[in-house]
């Protein structure tokens, strides 16, 4: 355990200790053990946490204002938000112009002791004020629900395009940090109809009108028992309790910034997995044809019954046990307090029975004001320490936009002539070594190789041998540890990354398809031509995608899968159709205009011509001017390498196969339509694609074992020799 200085913080930058039990405090939660952290120094003065919590406040207060200046720039945002702070700010005021009229009751009361006759017009006039109070009140409350609406939208909708901007630009590195994605999840958490900058403006108006109804409310109060035989005296009393209750209240919260919690409950877990195995639709199919239904009923059963009550959620049990009553001394003081002024009174009224009416009018008065004073202050002090929580969340969504990229960017153009693309780029490796993060072993280790322009090369091995990580260094999606990359002679990092990454082509072996139309699926292999349906076409039939995307029945607009579902519920029974179209309850096909089809009905090999396809409408769709020089193919092949299927099964050896042949024409065809581009191939397939490569890189345990051309290594007898006389003579 590392030494700590005494009474200081647990948290050095970067580590939180539990097990550390001077600083850490630790609690059973039912199956959760919550460890938090102690402010030793600051316990000891009152309220000091608070304190520090507001003063954090002022780290985000230069974010905040960026905040408004942003929301007014919105168009007619500042409109919505005057007459919004306009409504706020009276609907404040009316709690002490209602204590004023009741205050002119007080009076009327005073004056009806002494001379036994009521200003009835005062009176009258009172009774309206009051009235028109309360109408005033529920105007306003309308008003600023009108107002809000379109102002959450617009607030709303503004800032989800700067949170879209802030993640788009990130690269993979950067995007696969855990702090990073916490940062992004913070910069995301908003209810479920607001956002963090509509819920700031709402919190600060909350804080900034409570304080002026207190104000206001205590101005009044004081004006109008200032002249009254012990008002003043019964204020104190009144108040002296509210404020004793918000004392004594706010040590059962819960305000510790630094804490952890974890559960060692093993029969939780299995809940837990038990749980997601049958929620999640991608094990239905195992759980079906496994039989496995009462054995995971039987098991669910018996963990729930040996874990009991203490089987909660985290959040769950913490405000399940932050509720529970608490026997203080103060929560028992507080009822006698209450009964203070009470009392106070009574003993007044023996001592000068000729003032009771008027003592009774200011009783009530009081006991009005402070039970609205106290309320008050709770919400003001509650929504004040959640003000500071609030403005650290506005400094989250505006540090996104800034969080810097793990590649830096380089400063030179690329190529410096775009004519000379047509031939081809130089690749060339030396001494480059990587490691992914958090991984212990080198994903490539000292490697180094040259490819001159228009060459073709396929690097074969093992699984996980480092083939994919080259491909990926080539288009710098990460960096190497050591060595270096030169493109065309120059240092990859001094290349400007839109130019680099423009004059390449990849495809990945772990594609994805957007959730996009078809047409967009393809198109965005050249965002600048993404639009062009023409182009669209023309990729897709090199892809080997055109007559199947055309028989599908929305063609190229069909959606592969719908990413918004329709909703209905309790619909009758046997309900087959809505709108006019037919129901489907898990992919509502057709309703709205959207058309979409399920990717689960395109076959494997049809969702990698479409991969392919969006390849080649970068690649090969260029206009005039060539635009990429190197194509990297990562195959997209099964997840095995030759020597483990045969070795081990002849079954799926012959799966392989059919799945080689397969794609095999789309391989060759991308050979043959490559022009005098540079190709990098990622393979595990040993035939015409390796006889006809001018490097072949046979790598093993993140080096490259072999290297040559197919002769030269058939020649040399080594690994490639062996897998090639195993197994590829069987595809050609
Ligand atoms: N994103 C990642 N994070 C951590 N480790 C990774 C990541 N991607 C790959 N690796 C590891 O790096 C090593 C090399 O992986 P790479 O994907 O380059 O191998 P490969 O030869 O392409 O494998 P395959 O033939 O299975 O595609 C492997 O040990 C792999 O587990």
């Amino acid at each position: 355990m590392a030494k700590r200085k005494r009474g200081g913080r647990s948290t050095a930058p970067g580590r939180f200790d539990p097990e550390d039990v001077r600083n850490v405090k630790h609690t059973r939660i039912g199956v959760w053990d919550l460890y938090e952290e102690k402010h030793p120094e600051l316990a000891r003065i009152p309220g000091s946490s608070r304190l520090e919590t507001v003063l954090q406040m002022s780290h985000s207060i230069p974010y905040v204002w960026q905040m408004i200046k942003d929301i007014t720039s919105i168009p007619r945002c500042w409109i919505f938000l005057s007459f919004y702070m306009i409504a706020e700010i009276v609907a404040a005021l009316i709690p002490a112009i209602s204590l004023w009229y009741s205050g002119q009751l007080l009076q009327l009361v005073e004056i009806a002791v002494e001379k036994r006759d009521v200003d009835k017009q005062l009176l009258l006039h009172v009774a309206a004020g009051r009235i028109a109070c309360t109408i005033a009140s529920r105007l306003l409350q309308y008003a600023r629900g009108r107002l809000a609406l379109p102002l959450n939208m617009r607030i709303k909708q503004y800032y989800s395009t700067h949170i879209y901007h802030s993640m788009a630009r990130l690269d993979v590195p950067t995007y696969e940090d855990p702090a990073v994605q916490r940062q992004l999840e913070a910069a995301w958490s908003t209810s479920w109809n607001s956002s963090v900058a509509w819920e700031t403006i709402q919190m600060t108006s909350t804080v900034f009108t409570i304080a002026l109804r207190l104000i206001s409310q205590l101005s009044v109060l004081f004006a109008v028992l200032r002249d009254q035989r012990d008002g003043p005296l019964l204020a104190v009393l009144s108040f002296s309790q509210s404020v004793f209750q918000w004392y004594s209240m706010k040590r059962s919260v819960f305000n510790t910034s630094v804490w952890a919690a974890t559960t060692k409950n093993t029969d939780y877990v299995r809940m837990q997995g038990l749980k997601q195995v049958i929620n999640d639709a991608s094990h239905r199919k195992e759980v079906v044809a496994g039989n496995m239904s009462e054995y995971m009923t039987s098991q669910f059963r018996d963990s729930t019954s040996r874990v009991g009550d203490d089987a909660g959620d985290f959040h769950e049990m913490r405000r399940l046990y932050a509720v529970r009553d608490r026997l203080t001394f103060a929560s028992i003081l507080k009822e006698p307090l209450r009964e203070l002024p009470q009392i106070v009174f009574t003993l007044r009224a023996v001592q000068y029975p000729a003032s009771i009416p008027l003592s009774l009018a200011s009783l009530t008065l009081i006991n009005q004001a402070s039970s609205s004073f106290s309320s008050s202050l709770f919400q003001f002090f509650g929504e004040s320490f959640s003000l500071a929580e609030q403005y650290s969340s506005v400094r989250k969504l505006y540090e996104i936009a800034h969080i810097p990229n793990r590649i830096l960017d380089g400063k030179e153009p690329f190529p410096e002539n775009s004519r000379t693309l047509d031939s081809g780029i130089l690749i060339e490796f030396r001494n480059v070594s990587f490691k992914y993060t958090d991984a212990e072993k080198y994903a490539l280790h000292n490697v180094s190789f040259k490819l001159n322009p228009g060459q073709l090369c396929v690097i074969v091995g093992v699984n996980g041998s480092g083939k994919s990580t080259i491909l990926k260094l080539i288009a710098r999606i990460y960096d190497p540890l050591e060595g270096e990359i030169l493109l065309d002679g120059r240092d990859i990092r001094t290349l400007k990354l839109v130019d680099l990454r423009r004059a390449m082509s990849m495809l990945f072996q772990d594609y994805t398809h957007f959730p996009l139309s078809i047409k967009e699926n393809i198109g965005l292999g050249d965002p600048t031509h993404a639009l062009d349906d023409d182009k669209i076409r023309e990729a897709a039939r090199l892809g080997g995608a055109e007559e199947f995307v055309n028989r599908l029945p929305d063609g190229f607009d069909t959606y592969l899968d719908r990413p918004v579902h329709d909703y209905y519920s309790s619909l009758p029974e046997g309900t087959t159709s809505l709108f006019g179209r037919p129901v489907d309850y898990s992919h509502v096909r057709g309703a709205g205009r959207m058309q979409s089809t399920s990717s689960a009905t395109l076959s494997g090999g049809q969702m990698q011509r479409l991969a392919v396809s969006r390849t080649f409408m970068r690649s090969l769709i260029s206009g005039s001017e060539p635009s990429v020089g190197l194509l990297l193919f990562d195959e997209p092949s099964a997840s095995l390498d030759p020597t483990a299927e045969h070795g081990e099964s002849v079954c799926i050896a012959f799966v392989y196969m059919l799945f080689l042949i397969h794609i095999q024409d789309l391989f060759e065809r991308l050979r043959a339509l490559r022009g005098n581009k540079t190709m990098v191939f990622s393979s595990h397939r040993f035939g015409n694609l390796t006889r006809h490569a001018d490097l072949i890189l046979y790598m093993n345990d993140s080096v490259i074992e072999e290297e040559g051309t197919h002769d030269e290594l058939l020649k040399k007898g080594g690994h490639y020799a062996k897998i090639w006389n195993l197994q590829a003579k069987a595809f050609l």
